[in-house]
Protein backbone atom coordinates (compact mmCIF):
# COMPACT_ATOMS: atom_id res chain seq x y z
CA UNK A 1 0.00 0.00 0.00
CA UNK A 2 1.44 3.80 -0.83
CA UNK A 3 0.31 6.58 1.14
CA UNK A 4 1.23 9.80 0.33
CA UNK A 5 2.45 11.71 3.15
CA UNK A 6 1.85 15.29 4.70
CA UNK A 7 3.93 17.91 3.76
CA UNK A 8 4.15 21.26 6.14
CA UNK A 9 1.26 22.43 5.29
CA UNK A 10 0.01 24.14 8.55
CA UNK A 11 -3.07 22.95 9.97
CA UNK A 12 -5.36 25.37 12.53
CA UNK A 13 -4.12 22.92 15.23
CA UNK A 14 -1.91 19.87 14.89
CA UNK A 15 -3.11 17.87 18.18
CA UNK A 16 -6.76 19.12 17.45
CA UNK A 17 -9.13 16.40 17.18
CA UNK A 18 -10.86 16.37 14.36
CA UNK A 19 -9.48 15.61 10.74
CA UNK A 20 -7.63 18.27 9.38
CA UNK A 21 -8.58 18.14 5.35
CA UNK A 22 -10.16 15.59 2.80
CA UNK A 23 -6.12 14.08 2.51
CA UNK A 24 -6.06 13.58 6.10
CA UNK A 25 -9.25 11.26 6.14
CA UNK A 26 -8.26 9.18 3.13
CA UNK A 27 -4.54 8.32 4.93
CA UNK A 28 -6.94 7.67 8.60
CA UNK A 29 -9.28 5.09 5.99
CA UNK A 30 -5.90 3.72 4.82
CA UNK A 31 -4.79 3.13 8.47
CA UNK A 32 -8.01 2.64 10.39
CA UNK A 33 -8.25 -1.13 11.41
CA UNK A 34 -10.69 -3.46 9.75
CA UNK A 35 -11.30 -6.54 12.61
CA UNK A 36 -12.49 -6.35 15.87
CA UNK A 37 -8.92 -7.69 16.78
CA UNK A 38 -6.85 -5.33 15.35
CA UNK A 39 -8.60 -2.55 17.08
CA UNK A 40 -6.69 -1.40 20.10
CA UNK A 41 -7.47 -0.64 23.64
CA UNK A 42 -11.25 -0.24 24.72
CA UNK A 43 -10.79 -3.82 26.23
CA UNK A 44 -14.53 -3.61 27.46
CA UNK A 45 -15.87 -2.49 24.67
CA UNK A 46 -14.57 -5.01 22.72
CA UNK A 47 -15.33 -7.60 24.75
CA UNK A 48 -18.56 -6.70 25.14
CA UNK A 49 -19.24 -6.54 21.57
CA UNK A 50 -17.41 -9.99 20.32
CA UNK A 51 -20.05 -11.80 22.35
CA UNK A 52 -23.37 -9.88 20.99
CA UNK A 53 -21.82 -9.92 17.35
CA UNK A 54 -20.93 -13.52 17.55
CA UNK A 55 -24.63 -14.64 19.30
CA UNK A 56 -26.25 -12.39 16.58
CA UNK A 57 -24.67 -14.15 14.13
CA UNK A 58 -25.29 -17.62 15.54
CA UNK A 59 -28.67 -16.79 15.91
CA UNK A 60 -28.70 -15.19 12.14
CA UNK A 61 -30.21 -11.67 14.12
CA UNK A 62 -29.64 -8.08 13.55
CA UNK A 63 -27.52 -7.04 16.12
CA UNK A 64 -28.98 -4.63 18.89
CA UNK A 65 -28.78 -1.29 18.34
CA UNK A 66 -25.54 0.39 19.36
CA UNK A 67 -24.58 3.68 20.68
CA UNK A 68 -20.71 4.98 20.59
CA UNK A 69 -19.71 8.07 22.46
CA UNK A 70 -16.75 10.06 23.11
CA UNK A 71 -14.31 12.40 22.33
CA UNK A 72 -13.51 12.65 18.57
CA UNK A 73 -11.14 10.75 17.36
CA UNK A 74 -11.09 7.73 19.47
CA UNK A 75 -12.36 5.59 16.83
CA UNK A 76 -16.36 5.82 17.00
CA UNK A 77 -16.38 5.95 13.22
CA UNK A 78 -13.58 2.93 12.80
CA UNK A 79 -15.55 1.07 15.56
CA UNK A 80 -18.57 1.10 13.22
CA UNK A 81 -16.97 -0.52 10.53
CA UNK A 82 -15.62 -2.79 12.08
CA UNK A 83 -19.36 -4.00 13.70
CA UNK A 84 -20.20 -4.29 10.00
CA UNK A 85 -17.44 -6.17 9.09
CA UNK A 86 -17.41 -8.39 11.75
CA UNK A 87 -21.13 -9.07 10.97
CA UNK A 88 -20.71 -9.36 7.15
CA UNK A 89 -23.36 -7.58 6.42
CA UNK A 90 -23.71 -3.79 4.66
CA UNK A 91 -22.68 -0.61 5.66
CA UNK A 92 -24.55 2.47 5.18
CA UNK A 93 -23.77 5.88 6.53
CA UNK A 94 -25.43 9.31 6.97
CA UNK A 95 -24.82 11.73 10.01
CA UNK A 96 -27.43 13.85 11.56
CA UNK A 97 -26.93 17.03 9.99
CA UNK A 98 -27.07 15.27 6.45
CA UNK A 99 -30.58 13.87 7.01
CA UNK A 100 -32.84 17.03 6.80
CA UNK A 101 -36.18 15.69 5.95
CA UNK A 102 -37.91 12.42 7.27
CA UNK A 103 -37.94 11.00 3.53
CA UNK A 104 -34.07 11.00 3.33
CA UNK A 105 -34.23 8.70 6.54
CA UNK A 106 -37.00 6.51 4.80
CA UNK A 107 -35.18 6.21 1.79
CA UNK A 108 -32.16 4.88 3.48
CA UNK A 109 -33.91 2.62 5.88
CA UNK A 110 -36.09 1.60 3.35
CA UNK A 111 -32.81 0.02 1.25
CA UNK A 112 -31.63 -1.54 4.11
CA UNK A 113 -30.80 -5.24 3.64
CA UNK A 114 -31.87 -7.94 6.37
CA UNK A 115 -28.94 -7.34 9.23
CA UNK A 116 -27.42 -4.48 7.73
CA UNK A 117 -25.57 -1.60 10.04
CA UNK A 118 -26.68 1.88 9.52
CA UNK A 119 -24.36 4.20 11.23
CA UNK A 120 -25.68 7.73 11.25
CA UNK A 121 -22.71 9.76 12.81
CA UNK A 122 -23.26 12.82 14.75
CA UNK A 123 -26.31 11.66 15.79
CA UNK A 124 -27.10 14.31 18.64
CA UNK A 125 -27.54 16.28 15.71
CA UNK A 126 -30.73 14.47 14.07
CA UNK A 127 -33.78 17.22 13.49
CA UNK A 128 -36.98 16.11 16.24
CA UNK A 129 -39.00 15.47 12.60
CA UNK A 130 -36.09 12.47 11.44
CA UNK A 131 -36.02 11.12 15.02
CA UNK A 132 -39.76 10.90 15.28
CA UNK A 133 -39.78 8.41 11.93
CA UNK A 134 -36.90 6.58 13.65
CA UNK A 135 -38.53 5.78 16.74
CA UNK A 136 -40.72 2.69 14.99
CA UNK A 137 -37.91 1.80 12.82
CA UNK A 138 -35.94 0.59 15.58
CA UNK A 139 -38.35 -0.88 17.97
CA UNK A 140 -40.25 -2.82 15.67
CA UNK A 141 -38.37 -2.31 11.75
CA UNK A 142 -41.58 -0.54 10.56
CA UNK A 143 -41.97 3.38 9.17
CA UNK A 144 -45.33 5.94 8.98
CA UNK A 145 -44.68 7.65 5.77
CA UNK A 146 -46.65 10.44 4.54
CA UNK A 147 -48.26 10.06 1.06
CA UNK A 148 -50.07 12.67 -1.02
CA UNK A 149 -50.08 16.40 0.37
CA UNK A 150 -53.02 18.59 1.94
CA UNK A 151 -56.32 17.02 2.78
CA UNK A 152 -55.69 13.50 0.55
CA UNK A 153 -52.38 12.80 2.58
CA UNK A 154 -52.70 9.56 4.10
CA UNK A 155 -49.99 7.42 6.53
CA UNK A 156 -48.92 4.16 5.70
CA UNK A 157 -46.85 1.86 7.37
CA UNK A 158 -43.82 0.27 5.58
CA UNK A 159 -41.87 -2.66 6.71
CA UNK A 160 -38.37 -2.61 6.73
CA UNK A 161 -35.98 -5.51 7.10
CA UNK A 162 -34.13 -6.25 10.49
CA UNK A 163 -31.26 -3.64 10.78
CA UNK A 164 -28.79 -2.46 13.40
CA UNK A 165 -28.13 1.24 14.14
CA UNK A 166 -25.15 2.49 15.17
CA UNK A 167 -24.96 6.25 16.68
CA UNK A 168 -22.29 7.60 16.83
CA UNK A 169 -21.73 11.28 19.28
CA UNK A 170 -19.37 12.89 20.50
CA UNK A 171 -22.13 14.05 23.68
CA UNK A 172 -24.34 10.85 25.06
CA UNK A 173 -26.04 14.02 27.38
CA UNK A 174 -27.28 15.75 24.14
CA UNK A 175 -29.44 13.13 23.13
CA UNK A 176 -33.32 12.78 23.91
CA UNK A 177 -34.31 10.20 26.16
CA UNK A 178 -36.31 8.27 23.93
CA UNK A 179 -33.50 8.28 21.73
CA UNK A 180 -30.86 7.05 24.20
CA UNK A 181 -33.38 4.31 25.57
CA UNK A 182 -33.70 2.52 21.85
CA UNK A 183 -29.80 1.48 22.31
CA UNK A 184 -29.56 -2.10 23.69
CA UNK A 185 -25.75 -1.46 23.59
CA UNK A 186 -24.18 1.57 24.70
CA UNK A 187 -20.35 2.06 24.93
CA UNK A 188 -18.32 4.74 26.05
CA UNK A 189 -14.99 5.21 24.37
CA UNK A 190 -12.11 5.92 26.59
CA UNK A 191 -8.66 7.97 26.29
CA UNK A 192 -6.00 5.55 25.26
CA UNK A 193 -3.15 5.02 27.50
CA UNK A 194 0.26 5.59 26.18
CA UNK A 195 0.82 1.96 26.00
CA UNK A 196 -2.03 1.33 24.01
CA UNK A 197 -1.18 4.57 21.28
CA UNK A 198 2.44 3.22 21.33
CA UNK A 199 0.70 0.04 19.64
CA UNK A 200 -1.26 2.06 17.28
CA UNK A 201 1.73 4.37 16.18
CA UNK A 202 3.51 1.28 15.63
CA UNK A 203 0.91 -0.10 13.55
CA UNK A 204 0.85 2.70 11.63
CA UNK A 205 4.53 3.20 11.08
CA UNK A 206 4.55 -0.35 9.17
CA UNK A 207 1.46 0.49 7.00
CA UNK A 208 3.37 3.64 6.14
CA UNK A 209 6.83 2.22 5.71
CA UNK A 210 8.32 4.87 7.97
CA UNK A 211 11.04 3.54 9.99
CA UNK A 212 10.75 4.01 13.74
CA UNK A 213 12.69 3.50 17.06
CA UNK A 214 10.73 1.93 19.95
CA UNK A 215 11.88 5.01 21.76
CA UNK A 216 10.72 7.62 19.10
CA UNK A 217 7.21 5.64 18.85
CA UNK A 218 6.56 6.09 21.82
CA UNK A 219 7.49 9.59 22.24
CA UNK A 220 4.68 10.31 19.85
CA UNK A 221 2.09 8.04 21.78
CA UNK A 222 2.94 9.75 24.86
CA UNK A 223 2.20 13.21 23.55
CA UNK A 224 -0.90 11.99 21.46
CA UNK A 225 -3.39 13.88 24.24
CA UNK A 226 -4.53 9.97 24.78
CA UNK A 227 -5.95 10.01 20.99
CA UNK A 228 -5.55 7.85 18.02
CA UNK A 229 -5.88 10.45 15.19
CA UNK A 230 -3.45 12.58 17.22
CA UNK A 231 -1.25 9.86 17.57
CA UNK A 232 -1.26 9.02 13.43
CA UNK A 233 -1.06 12.54 12.68
CA UNK A 234 2.01 13.24 14.88
CA UNK A 235 3.43 10.39 13.41
CA UNK A 236 3.15 11.41 10.17
CA UNK A 237 4.79 15.23 10.69
CA UNK A 238 7.54 13.05 12.79
CA UNK A 239 8.35 11.01 9.91
CA UNK A 240 8.47 14.19 7.58
CA UNK A 241 10.54 15.93 9.98
CA UNK A 242 12.85 12.94 10.05
CA UNK A 243 13.23 12.62 6.52
CA UNK A 244 14.06 16.37 6.09
CA UNK A 245 16.39 17.06 9.04
CA UNK A 246 17.40 13.28 9.96
CA UNK A 247 18.26 10.51 8.07
CA UNK A 248 14.69 9.36 7.88
CA UNK A 249 14.24 7.00 10.90
CA UNK A 250 11.57 8.12 13.66
CA UNK A 251 13.82 8.52 16.84
CA UNK A 252 13.75 9.91 19.96
CA UNK A 253 15.45 12.66 19.02
CA UNK A 254 13.65 13.53 16.15
CA UNK A 255 10.12 13.43 18.02
CA UNK A 256 11.20 15.53 20.23
CA UNK A 257 12.59 18.36 17.87
CA UNK A 258 9.78 17.60 15.20
CA UNK A 259 7.05 17.72 18.56
CA UNK A 260 8.98 21.19 19.66
CA UNK A 261 8.58 22.44 16.53
CA UNK A 262 5.17 21.70 16.58
CA UNK A 263 4.36 23.24 19.68
CA UNK A 264 3.46 19.88 21.40
CA UNK A 265 4.67 19.83 24.84
CA UNK A 266 5.80 17.10 26.89
CA UNK A 267 2.38 16.54 28.59
CA UNK A 268 1.14 16.06 25.22
CA UNK A 269 -0.80 19.90 25.18
CA UNK A 270 -0.57 22.37 22.75
CA UNK A 271 -0.82 26.13 22.42
CA UNK A 272 -4.93 26.02 22.77
CA UNK A 273 -4.68 23.54 25.85
CA UNK A 274 -2.33 26.07 27.30
CA UNK A 275 -4.35 28.95 26.36
CA UNK A 276 -7.06 27.18 28.25
CA UNK A 277 -5.25 26.79 30.89
CA UNK A 278 -3.36 29.89 31.62
CA UNK A 279 -6.70 32.17 31.13
CA UNK A 280 -8.20 30.12 34.26
CA UNK A 281 -4.72 30.96 35.82
CA UNK A 282 -4.38 34.04 35.32
CA UNK A 283 -7.97 35.70 33.86
CA UNK A 284 -10.09 34.67 36.23
CA UNK A 285 -7.82 33.75 39.20
CA UNK A 286 -7.76 29.98 39.11
CA UNK A 287 -11.56 29.74 38.90
CA UNK A 288 -14.57 28.65 39.50
CA UNK A 289 -15.31 30.32 35.72
CA UNK A 290 -18.07 29.51 33.24
CA UNK A 291 -17.80 27.87 29.98
CA UNK A 292 -18.79 31.25 28.20
CA UNK A 293 -16.03 33.32 29.99
CA UNK A 294 -13.44 30.72 28.88
CA UNK A 295 -14.44 30.84 25.24
CA UNK A 296 -14.58 34.52 25.19
CA UNK A 297 -11.24 34.83 26.79
CA UNK A 298 -9.39 32.90 24.25
CA UNK A 299 -11.75 33.17 21.12
CA UNK A 300 -12.79 29.59 20.76
CA UNK A 301 -16.46 27.93 20.17
CA UNK A 302 -17.79 26.74 23.64
CA UNK A 303 -19.11 23.56 22.09
CA UNK A 304 -14.95 23.11 21.31
CA UNK A 305 -14.37 23.47 24.20
CA UNK A 306 -16.24 21.31 26.40
CA UNK A 307 -15.88 18.43 23.00
CA UNK A 308 -12.62 18.75 22.34
CA UNK A 309 -10.35 20.23 24.54
CA UNK A 310 -11.54 20.27 28.06
CA UNK A 311 -12.46 16.28 28.42
CA UNK A 312 -8.38 15.48 28.13
CA UNK A 313 -7.76 17.86 30.29
CA UNK A 314 -10.08 17.44 32.80
CA UNK A 315 -9.20 13.39 32.25
CA UNK A 316 -5.74 14.12 32.90
CA UNK A 317 -6.49 16.24 36.29
CA UNK A 318 -5.65 19.78 35.59
CA UNK A 319 -8.87 21.04 35.41
CA UNK A 320 -11.79 20.34 37.21
CA UNK A 321 -15.69 20.92 36.56
CA UNK A 322 -17.71 22.03 39.45
CA UNK A 323 -21.21 23.54 39.42
CA UNK A 324 -19.78 26.85 39.86
CA UNK A 325 -17.38 26.41 36.81
CA UNK A 326 -14.10 25.05 35.76
CA UNK A 327 -11.23 24.98 38.29
CA UNK A 328 -7.15 24.99 37.70
CA UNK A 329 -5.98 22.21 39.89
CA UNK A 330 -2.49 22.50 41.26
CA UNK A 331 -1.06 20.33 38.36
CA UNK A 332 -2.56 22.87 36.06
CA UNK A 333 -0.19 25.81 37.86
CA UNK A 334 2.93 22.94 38.81
CA UNK A 335 2.73 22.61 34.62
CA UNK A 336 2.77 26.31 33.49
CA UNK A 337 5.42 27.19 35.92
CA UNK A 338 3.06 29.49 38.32
CA UNK A 339 2.99 29.55 41.97
CA UNK A 340 -0.43 28.28 43.45
CA UNK A 341 -2.18 30.95 45.24
CA UNK A 342 -1.55 31.22 49.38
CA UNK A 343 -4.81 30.39 49.87
CA UNK A 344 -5.89 27.31 47.84
CA UNK A 345 -8.95 26.72 48.95
CA UNK A 346 -10.69 27.12 45.82
CA UNK A 347 -8.46 24.33 44.54
CA UNK A 348 -10.74 21.91 47.07
CA UNK A 349 -13.81 23.32 46.63
CA UNK A 350 -15.35 20.41 48.10
CA UNK A 351 -13.48 21.17 51.15
CA UNK A 352 -15.23 24.03 52.35
N1 LIG B 1 -8.74 1.36 18.63
C1 LIG B 1 -8.02 1.79 17.57
N2 LIG B 1 -6.98 1.08 17.13
C2 LIG B 1 -6.25 1.52 16.09
N3 LIG B 1 -6.47 2.65 15.42
C3 LIG B 1 -7.50 3.42 15.81
C4 LIG B 1 -8.33 3.02 16.90
N4 LIG B 1 -9.29 3.95 17.05
C5 LIG B 1 -9.05 4.88 16.13
N5 LIG B 1 -8.00 4.59 15.37
C6 LIG B 1 -7.42 5.41 14.31
O1 LIG B 1 -7.78 6.77 14.56
C7 LIG B 1 -8.43 7.35 13.44
C8 LIG B 1 -9.62 8.15 13.92
O2 LIG B 1 -10.64 7.29 14.37
P1 LIG B 1 -12.18 7.54 14.03
O3 LIG B 1 -12.31 8.27 12.74
O4 LIG B 1 -12.86 6.22 14.13
O5 LIG B 1 -12.59 8.47 15.22
P2 LIG B 1 -14.04 9.03 15.62
O6 LIG B 1 -14.27 8.65 17.04
O7 LIG B 1 -15.06 8.56 14.63
O8 LIG B 1 -13.86 10.59 15.51
P3 LIG B 1 -14.98 11.74 15.25
O9 LIG B 1 -15.68 11.98 16.55
O10 LIG B 1 -14.16 12.93 14.84
O11 LIG B 1 -15.86 11.24 14.15
C9 LIG B 1 -8.80 6.18 12.54
O12 LIG B 1 -8.55 6.50 11.20
C10 LIG B 1 -7.92 5.03 12.96
O13 LIG B 1 -6.82 4.92 12.08
MG1 LIG C 1 -16.10 9.64 13.18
Amino acid sequence: MTIQTDDFAPTPRVVSAAPASPKEEAIERALRPKLLDEYVGQQKVREQLEIFIGAAKKRNEALDHVLLFGPPGLGKTTLSHIIAQELGVNLRQTSGPVLEKPKDLAALLTNLEANDVLFIDEIHRLSPVVEEILYPALEDYQIDIMIGEGPAARSIKLDLQPFTLVGATTRAGMLTNPLRDRFGIVARLEFYTAEELGRIVKRSAGLLNAPMDPEGGFEIARRSRGTPRIANRLLRRVRDYAEVKGRGTITLDMANRALAMLDVDPQGFDLMDRKLLEAVIHRFDGGPVGLDNIAASIGEERDTIEDVIEPYLIQQGFLQRTPRGRIATLAAYRHLGVAPPQSGDHLFPDAS
